[in-house]
């Protein structure tokens, strides 16, 4: 997979050079770019933002430098992603969605964001999709574009070591995880849940389901599959 990331903050992006996300990029299994969106402007100041037209607070990014960019990185097949606080929430459907695709580009606003005719424009020729993080306001769009690359990257095969740790982990069945207990079996007068140490595996697989279960109802019933009928 190919990931173009388009920022007025390329080296907040250096942390992908470590981890698991790394080394796949050694290995070229993920072909992740960070690019300066000035390296797209022209003027002494490399200036990428404007005032607003109808007026208000903060500043707008200009069309013209996002327009060269875009059209120096997308490929056909690509998906253009917009991280927005108007955008649909990401999920781990979304992630894995993502995680089919072989060209992503991220294209991290700042300010009061970038203008909407870059949107307009590039939705009449590629999938442009806007995602938002979560309800809650953010100074940007990188930190999304991050969890969202670490996200989508670590679904694709031979990135995470051992792929069976996907498969049990919060969110990937739609339910919250387990608990996880390791060594020692005691530790400040808190023992392991003995059936852990049982060795039988069919009642281990029914104490994690009800865990989650149990979990899942206390913190996030908004996951819980609608009952049958309902
Ligand atoms: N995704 C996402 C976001 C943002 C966000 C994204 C881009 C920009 C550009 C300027 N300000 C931004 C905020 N805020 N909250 C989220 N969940």
């Amino acid at each position: 997979m190919r990931v173009d990331i388009v920022t007025i903050f390329p080296t907040f992006f250096d942390v992908l050079d470590i981890s698991l996300i790394g080394k796949a990029r050694g290995s070229g299994l993920l072909d992740i770019r960070a690019h300066d969106l000035r390296d797209w402007t022209h003027d002494r100041h490399r200036t990428v933002d404007d005032t607003p037209y109808g007026g208000g607070a903060g500043m707008v990014m200009k069309p013209e430098p996002w327009g060269e960019a875009l059209d120096a990185l997308l490929t056909p097949e690509a998906v253009l992603i917009v991280p927005s606080p108007a955008g649909e929430v990401f999920t781990q459907p979304t992630a894995r969605e993502l995680s089919a695709e072989a060209h992503l580009v991220f294209a991290c606003g700042r300010y009061e964001g970038i203008d909407q005719r870059v949107i307009d424009h590039y939705a009449q020729s590629h999938r442009v999709r806007l995602i938002s993080l979560g309800d809650y306001v953010l100074n940007g769009g990188e930190v999304a574009a991050m969890a969202m690359v670490e996200a989508v990257s670590r679904l694709i095969p031979g990135v995470v070591g051992n792929p069976a740790s996907l498969v049990e982990e919060s969110h990937e069945d739609g339910l919250l995880e387990y608990p996880s207990y390791t060594k020692p079996a005691q530790w400040r007068g808190e023992d392991v849940p003995p059936v852990l140490l049982s060795g039988n595996h069919g009642a281990i697989a029914q104490w994690r389901r009800d865990r989650s279960l149990e979990r899942t109802e206390r913190v996030r019933p908004d996951l819980l599959p609608e009952a049958p009928g309902a």
